[in-house]
């Protein structure tokens, strides 16, 4: 990759420790709910043929969300809840097209200022030899990481192709994550949920529930002063890399500048349920349970007013005076 596509933030980061599949510390980091970027797995090994010609000639018929954007940043947006919004601008369009066609809009992209990026959720409209290199995957390693750490199942697999530049903001998932890439290089900049205070989600009920509203390349401070206070770990994954994203922990994810054409990432990520509660709460509350009990609270009080704009009201009713 092209040293010169990292952008530069803000803020030191450390590095994520870059351990072998066959390292005991790795499961003691996952065990922690720590992120670690895992190699040799081999898990996706059987998609490292994956490029866009093998893809136009096997992914089938099927249709394809695409997303573009005119800008390289593809945030995340409940499209439901955005439909509801009426003051709410969709940051990015959903298309619902053929892979010629997803090939098509990568073409135009070189001669226009627009970006694109496909996210599909691998599903059964896939061609033969596709399905034959999904059941290669190394399901023997995933699934005894799946049981070790007492897992929930298999969500779903997303595959990803973008170009070189895209941005998929800072957000956090609710699920498990080991983050396959299998061509191109990202950089994935990580936060642990401690860090909540400082990245200020937008709130439960909107469309861009679990995103950060800072912008990392161009933070707000006097909205978000508390953002000064970050403290990121990242790593770069190249093909063969898989990064575990430990539930609630935020994320960006950067596609780099490659060498090699065309210019586009290949990634496919595996969502877990998180594990069960335990049976006994221990306290403190850990920051992902704070985060858990955050988000219902808004939820509730949500339902309660029947109207999430009188959520802060109500909470700072509580609080002024009283809880400060
Ligand atoms: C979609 C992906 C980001 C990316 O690869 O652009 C991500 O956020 C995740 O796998 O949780
Ligand atoms: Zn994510």
């Amino acid at each position: 990759f092209d040293s010169n596509s990292i952008n530069k933030y803000p803020f030191p980061s450390e590095q994520i420790p870059r351990l072998s599949v066959a390292d005991p510390e790795t499961y003691r980091l996952i065990k922690e709910s720590k992120p670690v970027i895992i190699t040799d797995t081999n898990l996706v090994g059987s998609a490292a043929k994956w490029d866009l010609n093998y893809l136009h000639e096997n992914l089938g018929k099927g249709l394809f969300y695409v997303y573009t954007s005119n800008t390289n940043k593809f945030k995340y947006y409940n499209s439901n809840r955005a439909e509801q919004c009426k003051s709410f601008v969709n940051p990015t369009e959903r298309h619902h097209v053929t892979f010629p066609q997803f090939l098509q809009m990568l073409k135009r992209c070189s001669c226009t200022d627009e970006k694109v990026y496909l996210q599909q959720i691998l599903n059964d409209t896939v061609g033969t030899n596709i399905v034959d290199d999904f059941l290669q995957f190394n399901w023997d390693w995933v699934n005894k990481c799946k049981a070790a750490f007492g897992w929930g199942q298999l969500s779903s697999n997303l595959l990803l192709i973008g170009l070189e530049g895209n941005i998929t903001p800072v957000h956090y998932d609710e699920q498990e994550n080991f983050f396959a890439q299998i061509s191109g290089y990202k950089r994935c900049i990580l936060f642990s949920p401690d860090q909540f205070d400082c990245l200020y989600p937008h709130p439960v009920a909107h469309p861009c529930d679990r995103q950060s509203q800072v912008d990392l390349s161009n933070p707000d401070y006097k909205r978000f002063p508390k953002f000064r206070n970050v403290r990121p770990t990242e790593a770069i994954v190249g093909p063969g890399d898989v990064l575990y994203i430990p539930m609630y922990w935020w994320h960006q994810i950067e596609s780099l500048l490659s060498r090699g054409l065309p210019p586009v990432t290949v990634s496919v990520n595996f969502w877990y349920k998180g594990s069960a509660l335990p049976d006994k709460i221990e306290y403190p509350l850990t920051p992902q349970q704070r985060v858990s009990v955050m988000r219902n609270v808004e939820k509730m009080l949500a339902a309660a007013l029947d109207d999430p704009d009188k959520v802060g009201g109500l909470l700072r009713s509580i609080v002024e005076g009283r809880y400060t």
